[in-house]
């Protein structure tokens, strides 16, 4: 290692490597240096239809067939099913699309998609990053979306009519996204919502799907699911982020003391509204929030359900710096584009030295409040809460 190091470090110092036009006497390094621009890869393919899913703005009829018929080029070749019938005038529309390619290659397909994806991306104004290659096994569903660039891993809740509210599977799915990024060659992992809220908390019907053990069994897996989906934040060895675009709910704000940094859009708020609902805290929020803005200040939001503003939730610690939502997406990426140069094993250590010492105390904090949650889940101040919402009586 020393040895290539060394040198790589002298052809540096000699100028060898200074100019785009040298890289190309080392074809090793121009594996890593080329880009969508150059080639499409697999990789760059299969971001782009994550992020198709991520437009803002609805491209139109027009593009939609075009993207179509790219994919369809780049999966499938040619053209090789029946053209429909002249009344069945969506799926005419879409073969004419993917005939109209004839023998055009996979790859240029491939390569044309990514290409159309980025500039949508581009002109759609998203708050979502333009972010090609993640080699990762993509979630069950739509609802999370997980990309990878610049040495940064984003997870996105990708829920918007619904305020990113968690469901079930994305309580899974994010497990399994942060488990693949623990082990990803990204130097920063991002947690970050889609649309105008960050995450309004657990989606409250999930206390509707209740199995054949009845009630007490529900509780009961719910209490298990809780603590195996904190015990990973806990855990997680990458410096995490969380980027709080609106605002936030329930345990989309307890597991924030978890988090290395929280940048925050100054029209976020944080709201643990616990004891409406008949519930207490979880996410180790009941050691992380005392610790982080002292006993009063957290019993205000834990017992009280006290709504936080961004400003509010930076001078108490919970939140490391606030931006105008109007230029919100880019400083924040600006500055994590560059954190993420950093040097992942460094950071990764300083992290450890810094976390390691509680990780025992917050996994047996967790599990406390996760037992204690599933007693409350069982009252009837928390179901009469739940139905109260689910029958559209009550909101926060
Ligand atoms: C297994 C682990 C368990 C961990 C324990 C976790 C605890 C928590 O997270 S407690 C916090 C639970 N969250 C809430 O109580 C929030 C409930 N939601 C609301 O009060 C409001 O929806 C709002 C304040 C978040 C937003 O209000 P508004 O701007 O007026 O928007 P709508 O209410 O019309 O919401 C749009 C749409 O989204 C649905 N929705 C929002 N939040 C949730 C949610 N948490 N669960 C389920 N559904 C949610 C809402 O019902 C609307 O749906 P449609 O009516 O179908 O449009």
């Amino acid at each position: 290692m020393a040895g290539v190091a060394g040198r790589l470090a002298r052809l540096w110092c000699s100028g060898a490597l200074s100019s785009p036009l040298q890289v190309t006497r080392f074809p090793a390094l121009q594996l890593h240096l080329c880009g969508p621009a150059m080639r499409a890869s697999q990789k760059d393919f299969e971001n782009a239809t994550n992020q198709v899913k991520l437009l803002k703005k609805d491209p139109g009829n027009e593009v939609k067939l075009k993207l179509y018929a790219l994919y369809k080029q780049a999966t499938e070749g040619p053209c090789n099913v029946p053209k429909p019938g002249v009344l069945d005038f969506i799926n005419k529309a879409k073969w004419d699309a993917w005939n109209a390619l004839g023998s055009l290659p996979k790859e240029t397909a491939r390569h044309n998609y990514v290409d159309l994806v980025s500039s949508l991306s581009a002109s759609s104004e998203s708050s979502i990053q333009v972010t090609p290659a993640a080699d990762r096994k993509q979630p069950g569903s739509d609802a999370l979306v997980v990309t990878s660039q610049d040495g940064i891993t984003t997870i996105t809740l990708n829920r918007p009519d619904k305020k990113n509210a968690l469901t079930t599977q994305m309580y899974h799915d994010i497990m399994l996204a942060l488990e693949a990024a623990s082990k990803d060659d990204s130097a920063i992992t991002v947690l970050t919502g889609n649309g105008d809220y960050y995450c309004s908390g657990n989606d409250l019907t999930n206390f509707t799907d209740i199995p054949p053990g009845g009630v007490e069994e529900k509780a009961r897996s719910g209490a298990v699911l809780l603590r195996d989906f904190v015990d990973r934040f806990i855990d997680f060895p990458k410096p995490l982020v969380a980027v709080v675009n609106g605002p936030a709910v329930g345990i989309s704000v307890t597991i924030l003391g978890l988090f290395d940094i929280v940048y925050a859009t100054d029209r976020a708020t944080f709201h643990t509204p616990f004891s409406h609902l008949g519930q207490s805290p979880e996410g180790c929020s009941s050691y992380t929030f005392p610790k982080i803005m002292g006993p009063s200040k957290a019993t205000e939001m834990l017992v009280f359900g006290k709504k936080l503003t961004a400003r509010e939730a930076c001078t108490q610690g919970l939140v490391t710096e606030v931006f105008p939502d109007s230029t919100f997406q880019k400083e924040v990426w600006v500055r994590l584009k560059a954190y993420s140069k950093l040097p992942p094993n460094a950071m990764r250590i300083s992290k450890q030295v810094i976390r390691n010492t509680e990780k025992e105390k917050l996994h047996a904090i967790n599990a406390e409040e996760s037992n204690i949650l599933r007693e409350r889940w069982l009252s009837d101040e928390c179901m009469n809460a739940v139905v109260s919402f689910l029958s559209k009586k009550a909101k926060l």
